[in-house]
């Protein structure tokens, strides 16, 4: 379990104080996937440097499966950091050092005995997939072969808790999803608590239970992924679900009527809201664009309508009320 209470750091800076972090509470429960999202300078790695105490907050606590850690003197932050493992998003692997010899090196600094740690290095790299590549060094090996090094050097201690840096942001989308199931498998199969940093909403929609929402140094949204789908305003959902390609402009110029973007959540997604649609007010409705995609359980479908020219206001009230969120998009 990990558990931020009010905090806030503060950068002095030559020309005043840069508030990184400002009265931030995150908790995120055991054997859960949180994602925290926000643009660049948002506060995000500053967060993360927190939660180990490799920057000490301002203000606040971090407490982690129950232990407050700032209070900890220099000996017992050390124990306490051997149960929070990192994953980098440049992976932070030695070039010089095979791949069983990167997963050894927490077990040599923690003084595992030889024996001990060679039996511990073979389980980790069976664990993330790798363990016919033990032998070979980090330039012989893949992206996303070198993040599984990565996450099984994080997990060699056997932490509860994984923080991970955006872990697959150096990744193309294939090895990405690859890295996230293993993250997820992970999760499930260690009971590990995760915090992760992104900048990309598909992080959150593919493994997160969590979704956090931090905009410059605050906390301005956050809950359980499922329940911020049911929140029609979340700024955090309305990047989550299908993507669709904006209408192509030239089809748009020649729509004389109205181009609709409409999301239905959970039960709605199987509905025939369009077959009523077009019955209740005998309209001539076009689909243009549409895809449906399951985010934390929940069913999301999306789809571009066309509608023909003329006073829609009626059939726009009568998806609304029917569950669906509607915009005017042309
Ligand atoms: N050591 C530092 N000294 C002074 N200011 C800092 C320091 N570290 C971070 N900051 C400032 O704190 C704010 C938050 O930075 P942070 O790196 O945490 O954001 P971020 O969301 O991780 O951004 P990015 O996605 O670009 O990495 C920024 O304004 C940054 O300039």
């Amino acid at each position: 379990m990990i558990r931020l209470s009010g905090v806030s750091k503060v950068f002095p800076g030559r020309s005043g104080d840069v508030v990184a972090l400002a009265d931030v509470d995150i908790e995120v429960g055991r054997g859960e996937i949180c994602g925290v999202v926000g643009q660049s300078g948002a506060g995000k790695s500053t967060l993360l440097r927190c939660v180990n105490l490799l920057e000490r907050p301002s203000s606040g606590s971090v407490e982690i499966d129950g232990v407050e850690l700032t209070t900890l003197d220099a000996a017992a932050l050390r124990d306490a950091r051997r149960g929070i493992g990192t994953v980098f998003q440049q992976f932070a692997l030695l070039s010089s050092r095979s791949a069983a010899d990167n997963v050894a090196l927490p077990l040599e600094v923690a003084g595992v005995p030889r024996a001990r740690r060679r039996e511990r290095v073979r389980e980790l790299l069976e664990l993330v997939g790798l363990e016919d590549r033990a032998d070979a060094h980090p330039a012989q090996l893949s992206g996303g072969q070198q993040q599984r090094v990565g996450i099984a050097r994080a997990l060699a201690t056997e932490p509860r808790v994984l923080l991970c840096d955006e872990a697959t942001s150096a990744l193309d989308p294939e090895t990405t999803d690859q890295i996230l199931d293993l993250l997820r498998d992970l999760n499930r199969r260690l009971d590990l608590t995760v915090l992760l940093i992104t900048h990309e909403m598909h992080v959150v929609e593919r493994i997160c239970d969590r979704g956090v929402l931090l905009k410059e140094g605050r906390v301005v949204e956050s809950g359980r992924v499922a329940d911020l789908l049911a929140q029609p305003r979340s700024v955090l959902a309305a990047g989550l679900g299908p993507k669709l390609p904006a209408p192509d402009p030239d089809v748009a110029a020649r729509i004389e009527g109205t181009l609709l973007d409409v999301r239905f959540l959970g039960d709605l997604v199987g509905e025939p809201v369009i077959a009523d649609l077009v019955r209740r007010f005998d309209l001539d409705v076009s689909v243009v664009g549409g895809g449906v995609d399951v985010i934390a359980g929940t069913r999301i479908g999306r789809l571009h309508l066309q509608l023909p020219a003329g006073d829609h206001a009626g059939a726009i009230a009568h998806l609304r009320r029917r569950g669906a969120e509607v915009e005017v998009i042309a």
